[in-house]
């Protein structure tokens, strides 16, 4: 028999935090007809002409701020995941590592697989909550690609997990540390969505934004809402951590662009908590099983300083999923299962 192949897909990360290869990670994110979900020659004359030239320098600062000697975070989190994984499955499974966009990318680890001559391959992309842009745009990548395979083998995705309890339990345990209980108010920040894209999600057509608290609870109908999604996982950490529902909000930060995008902004929530005079939050970021950019810059530095400015004192992060056994132990579950 055969190994079975396991590939584990999270977004991607420039090559270097240099502007050029921003750019060039920028250009690629950004031109999916998932993440600018708008026709192909708006997208192009937006991307191209607009937020890749202007955005890259000011990313590329971003990025060197958080870039240490391991490189990316989100790179070297997901390298460390992977080889812990498999040595979790052992000899059995071949498992991969692949980001979205830049490297390693897609097509190179579906070459090791099918070099490997696995018997079947079983796709998990990285991301709690369902979102077309993250979830949709890796499971339409692979099918792209195994699609023109002479022999396509079993395959299979995991659309998302956004309730798995090992995973609830490891952000839960990593909040403990921190005494949740001594914090005038914990945020579930998640990152943001355009509206367009959830309403586009919702094939009944008839619910996402057309109902009031349309997010609020998790039902057949929205079962793949990103939105609702966000709002389950934060429910089950609080659940978890006996926080009461007034005790914590839910929010959505990296909006980019003009347009509405899933609603409350954290940075709207971060002055609201401030005007009631807050001063100290727990931050948790459960879109992300690593910490990356969102997290370890726009989390810890900017709304910190946001919120410091507003009046508040502290805006305390805490740590993502990254090489926690436990996090290990939920994707070595989901491949058994
Ligand atoms: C949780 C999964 C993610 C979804 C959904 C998502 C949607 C989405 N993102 C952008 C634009 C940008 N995102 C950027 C960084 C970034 N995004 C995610 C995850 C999701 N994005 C991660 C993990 C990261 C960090 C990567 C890292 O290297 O650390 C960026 C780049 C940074 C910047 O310039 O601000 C952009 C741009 C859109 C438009 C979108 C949905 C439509
Ligand atoms: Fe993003
Ligand atoms: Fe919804």
């Amino acid at each position: 028999m055969g190994k079975k192949g396991v590939l584990l897909v999270n977004l991607g990360t420039p090559d270097s935090p240099e502007v050029s290869d921003v750019r060039t990670y920028l250009d690629e994110f950004l031109m999916d007809e998932r993440v600018i979900d708008i026709n192909a020659f708006k997208r192009t004359l937006l991307v191209k002409g607009i937020i890749v030239p202007f955005r890259s320098p000011k990313t590329s600062k971003l990025y060197k701020e958080i870039w240490d000697e391991n490189g990316s975070p989100l790179l070297y989190f997901s390298k460390i995941q992977v080889a812990m994984v498999q040595e979790k499955l052992g000899g059995e499974y071949h498992v991969e590592l692949a980001m979205r966009y830049q490297n390693p990318s897609i097509a190179s680890a579906l070459d090791k697989l099918k070099a490997a001559m696995v018997e079947s391959i079983q796709v998990i992309p990285l991301f709690p909550q369902y979102a077309s842009a993250s979830t949709g745009s890796v499971i339409q990548k692979v099918m792209e690609l195994v699609g023109k395979w002479q022999t396509i083998p079993p395959i299979s995705f995991i659309n998302s997990f956004h309730d798995n309890e090992l995973m609830i339990d490891t952000f839960a345990q990593n909040a403990e540390k921190y005494q949740p209980e001594s914090y005038d108010q914990i945020l579930f920040s998640f990152h943001g969505l355009p509206e367009r894209q959830l309403k586009k999600c919702d094939h009944s057509g008839q619910h996402c934004l057309k109902k009031n608290d349309c997010c609020a609870t998790l039902t057949d109908v929205n079962k793949f809402c990103y939105s609702a999604q966000c709002h389950d996982t934060a429910r089950l950490i609080a659940k978890r951590l006996n926080i009461p529902a007034e005790k914590y909000s839910v929010c959505f930060q990296s909006r980019l662009g003009k347009e509405p995008w899933v609603q409350p902004y954290t940075s709207e929530v971060l002055k609201e908590l401030a005007e009631k005079g807050k001063k100290r939050l727990l931050v948790f970021c459960p879109a992300f099983v690593a910490d990356c950019l969102e997290t370890l810059y726009e989390v810890s530095v900017e709304y910190h300083e946001e919120f410091r400015a507003l009046g508040g004192e502290e805006v305390q992060l805490v740590a993502s999923l990254n090489d926690d056994p436990k996090f290990i132990e939920a994707l070595v579950a989901m491949v058994k299962n």
